[in-house]
């Protein structure tokens, strides 16, 4: 059986006093973690806050992005060897924001892929397709590709442990939610693409989450889909209230 996991991603929206305050705000009321993982991924410079305030709690935590060196000459870059010391969970790579604006290419996602399991951690793997490429109907063809490509060279077991995020582009910050069904059949070219480059039980094991417009209101249909894991949520993850709702869809 496979955990849901539901991440707030909350991009570049929030301090260190805010971020203390939401977690003071939710941490009595996440669910137990073998029931569904709440994770919040927030940017370097909330971290420490966001670790300190969550001590102790349900909540686990995740960085936006990461090196795939663990130190250097590497000026303004996050080091995946002190997210771990630092008590950091996951990582978010690959996130079609990145691709776009700072222009990461799939062997620099599957780098940092290698780069945060050498240092104990868990990349939470960001894939999805422009509007252009679903109206030209190569969806299907371009998120198996960024998959094979993030996936390059890591072993059945790591694999098995990471989580791959569906997001198609068109519907992030947009309002505009991929349909239930829309999201499901994505999502299981995905599982399929991982039992393709591995075999049925890696992709029995490998939780996928489906990402864009995800909030209180549709979180359970989503959810109820045979492939989808868990979501990844930006906007309807900086409310504490709405966090909540949205972590413990199955309550
Ligand atoms: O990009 C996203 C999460 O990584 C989705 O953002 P929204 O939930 O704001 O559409």
């Amino acid at each position: 059986m496979r955990t849901p996991i539901i991440a707030g991603n909350w991009k570049m929206n929030m301090n260190p006093e805010q971020t203390a305050e939401f977690v003071k705000a939710v941490k009595n009321d996440l669910p137990e973690t073998t029931k569904v993982e709440a994770v919040i991924a927030a940017p370097a410079v909330d971290l420490p806050a966001l670790l300190e305030n969550a001590k102790g709690s349900n909540l686990k935590v995740a960085a936006e992005n990461c090196y795939f060196e663990d130190a250097g000459a590497f000026t303004g870059e996050t080091s995946p060897k002190v997210l771990k010391e630092m008590g950091v969970d996951y990582v978010v790579i690959g996130h079609s924001e990145r691709r776009d604006y700072f222009h990461e290419t799939d062997e620099e996602i599957n780098k940092k892929a290698h780069a945060i399991f050498r240092n104990g951690l868990l990349p939470i793997i960001c894939c999805g397709e422009s509007l252009e490429t679903r109206e030209a109907n190569k969806a299907e063809e371009w998120v198996e590709r960024q998959v094979t490509a993030a996936l390059k060279d890591l072993s059945a077991a790591q694999v098995s442990s990471l989580v791959i995020a569906y997001e198609p582009i068109w519907a992030i910050g947009t309002g505009k939610t991929a349909s239930a069904d829309q999201a499901e059949e994505i999502c299981g070219v995905v599982r399929k693409t991982v039992a393709k480059l591995y075999d049925e039980t890696v992709a029995e094991k490998v939780r996928i989450q489906y990402g864009g417009s995800v909030k209180p209101a549709n979180v359970k249909e989503l959810m109820a889909k045979e492939n989808i894991d868990g979501g990844l949520v930006g906007g309807a993850s900086l409310v504490p209230e709405s966090y909540l709702q949205l972590v413990n869809f199955n309550k």
